[in-house]
């Protein structure tokens, strides 16, 4: 396969990468961290600072195959989060995460790498990423456009699988008595007050985009998690029993993420009049514990 960007183009620290066959890929590579970016789904893979832990998990197991999603790194779930609201047939969590992305532009300063990304367009609407990638930092912005001339629906997310020692030995901290649609059961609630320790299968679209702090004992690491454009975060873990009913992780792989997506989705989904633009963004930090 040609890859669609020339090597020329590239400044220095990224190289153009064939993830699988038909799977272009950029590889950044800074004396601070390393990353990988999926053109195939404008996915984020991996995201390694310099002699710490990933930020992102990748499932050993995922699928690298045109037509499947990739299982892990920040999949981009666009125009629709979940089941698509009126047509079954349709793609769970949209058709982003199943395109192929070009690259707008790759860049390099002080603070890092900038990437900007030209997703698909479905229906009237259009997206776009971009990225920094800097030392112990990552952000992503996902913007939608609304090309046509009637207002569009949009529901979407920055589904981010963070890295974790073992979620047994996490403590979450920002979400206490949001209130909280539970996928699992159908039923509306509020977060238990405290620290949130995961212990079962949770699937919660939680109405709040207050920031996160992710303490996880066994790496001895704090994850920041900060939104923009976003009045939802998801909280997703399948636990042991849902992990098994999903082909592309391991028998353990659930023990290694937990899910915090930035979103616009539940009574956040939104709609974009003729000609707006809808920015959403999700920034992840990490310091020590
Ligand atoms: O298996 P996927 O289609 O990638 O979806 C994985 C998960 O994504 C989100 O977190 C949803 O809230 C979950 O209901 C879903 O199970």
């Amino acid at each position: 396969m040609t890859h669609p960007v020339h090597p020329d183009l590239l400044p220095a620290g990224v190289r153009a990468i064939e993830l699988a066959p038909g799977m272009p890929g950029l590889a950044f590579s800074h004396p601070d961290f390393s990353a990988v970016l999926s053109l195939y789904g404008g996915q984020l893979l991996d995201f390694i600072p310099a002699g710490g832990q990933p930020l992102l998990y990748l499932s050993p197991q995922a699928q690298l195959q045109p037509g499947k999603a990739i299982r892990g790194g920040i999949p981009l779930c666009w125009p629709w989060f979940g089941p698509h609201p009126t047509d079954g047939s349709r793609p769970q969590h949209g058709v982003a995460r199943t395109a192929l992305w070009t690259v707008n532009a790759v860049a390099r300063s002080d603070d890092g790498f900038h990437v900007s990304l030209n997703g698909p367009r479905e229906g009237e609407l259009q997206a776009s990423l971009t990225l920094l990638l800097a030392p112990q930092q990552l952000s992503l912005t996902l913007t939608t456009r609304n090309l046509g001339k009637t207002p569009q629906p949009l529901s979407q997310a920055l589904h981010s699988y963070v890295a974790v020692s073992d979620i047994r030995r996490l403590r979450l901290l920002g979400l206490a008595q949001a209130p909280y649609h539970d996928k699992l059961d159908g039923q509306f609630k509020r977060w238990p007050d405290g620290d949130w320790m995961p212990q079962a299968a949770t699937d919660a679209v939680v109405a709040s985009a207050a920031p996160l702090q992710l303490h996880d004992a066994g790496w001895q690491r704090r994850l920041q998690l900060a939104s923009s454009g976003s009045a939802s975060t998801v909280v997703w873990t399948p636990w042991q029993q849902g992990a098994a009913k999903l082909a592309d992780l391991s028998a353990d792989g659930w023990q290694h993420f937990l899910c915090l997506e930035a979103a616009n989705a539940g009574a956040d989904a939104r709609v974009l009049a003729a000609g707006e633009a809808h920015s959403l963004t999700q920034q992840l930090r990490v310091a020590a514990l």
